[in-house]
């Protein structure tokens, strides 16, 4: 039996007691372990790291984004199953290794002796030998223990940061238990379109795929029937109300969803989005889809148009804690300060969007964000410096009357419609230029 007095030994000793063997390659253990290191060391997001493994194997990149992802889902509970196994703090490499095999022993179908052999062999690839016997032995103990080990322990509240949590107040469970469900994939098809097969049509017209479907195998993908966009972020280009022949400015713009639902509603649109690169893939998005739309590669603090519009959408830059069922390193990533520096330029983009206005013009002013101080709180903000606010309609959200607030917002979070999926967590709201 492994005691806490025998694993502490083992921590102690500076070598393997026997000869290493050559660890076989496994890209997927060594490229999730680079991602949670980035997280955790270095606050590196998941997408930045995975872009640094350029030429992998697309199966060992999905196969390793799954296992990061899951770790760093479940990283709050697997660290609480692991103290009472650990004497002292191992080095936080070695700590990740160990949270990576309980994510496989208890959150992933990985059979034991592969969940606890994979990452031996990863600590001895990765010049880690000298813990490789403290992983066995601890890993083992998680197997033997099994689900066990998770009885009692209050997952959602362990699996998401003490500020998180209380800025999120009384939606806080719901959102955590949304956040342990892996994001469906959701399609907005083109106008007059058909869904590909073995879809859901959810509120709002969006079709529904299991978690995991890969978008590009589903029939009609090249042919640009439809784009990927949550059901809950294909709602704000719609709180536009009917745009058919407006000029419409739609600032932030890249990838280019709200894009296309604006451009295929019949707009003239001018997207403005500030990363060339990213303006790139808005414009093979809207030709594949076979939509069009003027681009503009510009600051938009700075861009106006020639004359004034008709209306904006602002999908502005945020935190994106609305989005972390698909990207759970925002959890561990951001700070309260990001918040606060983002909600800086929010203010300011959204003083633009008042220049690019006619008077009486609309803005829709969006985020993918959970925080009060991205959503609520620079809307109150703004009827300060020369807007008003228009209540949404109850028509608007017709399909999804639980999204809207009794101030007239837009508001969705993880934990709604937990039996269909659940939803990304979106804000938005209709100013008037005054
Ligand atoms: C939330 S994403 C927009 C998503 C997009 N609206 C959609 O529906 O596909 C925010 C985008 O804003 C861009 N961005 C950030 N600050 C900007 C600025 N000052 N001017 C223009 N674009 C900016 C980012 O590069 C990013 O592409």
């Amino acid at each position: 039996m492994t005691t806490a007095k025998n694993l502490a030994r083992i921590m102690t000793q500076s070598r393997p007691r026997r000869p290493a063997r050559p660890s076989p390659a496994d890209p997927t253990r060594d490229i999730a372990f680079d991602i949670v290191c980035g997280v955790v060391e270095h606050r590196r997001m998941l997408e930045t790291t995975l872009e640094r493994a350029p030429d992998t194997d697309p199966r060992d990149r999905a196969s390793a984004h799954r296992l990061a992802a899951t770790t760093l889902r479940h990283m709050g509970t697997s660290g609480e199953v692991l103290a009472p196994l650990l004497r002292r703090e191992p080095p936080a490499p070695v700590r990740v290794a160990l949270l990576m095999g309980v994510t496989q022993l208890l959150f992933l179908d990985v059979p034991p002796h592969a969940a606890v052999g994979t990452i031996v062999d990863m600590l001895r690839r990765r010049g880690l030998a000298p813990f490789a016997g403290l992983a066995n032995a601890v890993l083992r103990r998680v197997a033997k223990d099994g689900q066990a080990l998770l009885d009692g322990l209050d997952q959602s509240r362990l699996d998401v940061p003490a500020w998180l949590w209380s800025a999120w107040g009384a939606r806080a469970r719901a959102i955590a238990k949304g956040l342990h469900r892996e994001a469906p994939l959701d399609l907005t098809l083109r106008p007059g379109a058909t869904a590909p097969e073995g879809g859901i049509v959810m509120p709002g017209g969006s079709v529904r795929y299991p978690a995991g479907t890969r978008v590009t195998t589903l029939e009609g993908f090249e042919a640009g029937t439809f784009w990927v966009q949550d059901m809950a972020a294909a709602v704000p280009a719609r709180l536009l109300g009917d745009v058919a022949g407006q000029r419409v400015v739609d600032l932030c713009a890249a990838p280019g969803g709200k894009t296309a639902q604006l451009a295929a509603a019949g707009a003239s649109v001018i997207a403005v989005e500030r990363e060339a690169g990213r303006m790139a893939r808005l414009r093979e998005n809207l030709a594949r889809i076979g939509v069009s739309a003027e681009t503009v590669v510009a600051d938009a603090e700075s861009w106006r148009p020639e004359t004034p519009v008709d209306a904006v959408l602002l999908d502005a830059p945020c935190s994106a804690t609305g989005t972390l069922r698909r990207h759970p390193d925002v959890l561990w990533v951001k700070r309260p300060r990001d918040v606060t520096a983002l909600a800086a330029g929010q203010d300011r983009l959204i003083d633009a969007a008042r220049d690019m206005l006619r008077p009486g013009g609309v803005l829709v002013y969006a985020v993918c964000s959970l925080q009060d101080e991205e959503g609520p709180d620079r809307v109150r903000a703004a009827l300060t410096r020369g807007w008003r606010c228009e209540p949404i309609g109850a028509d608007m959200l017709a399909d999804l009357p639980e999204a809207l607030t009794p101030e007239g917002w837009y508001r969705t979070h993880p934990g709604m419609r937990p039996d269909e999926g659940g939803m990304d967590g979106f804000f938005a709201a209709r100013l008037i230029r005054i």
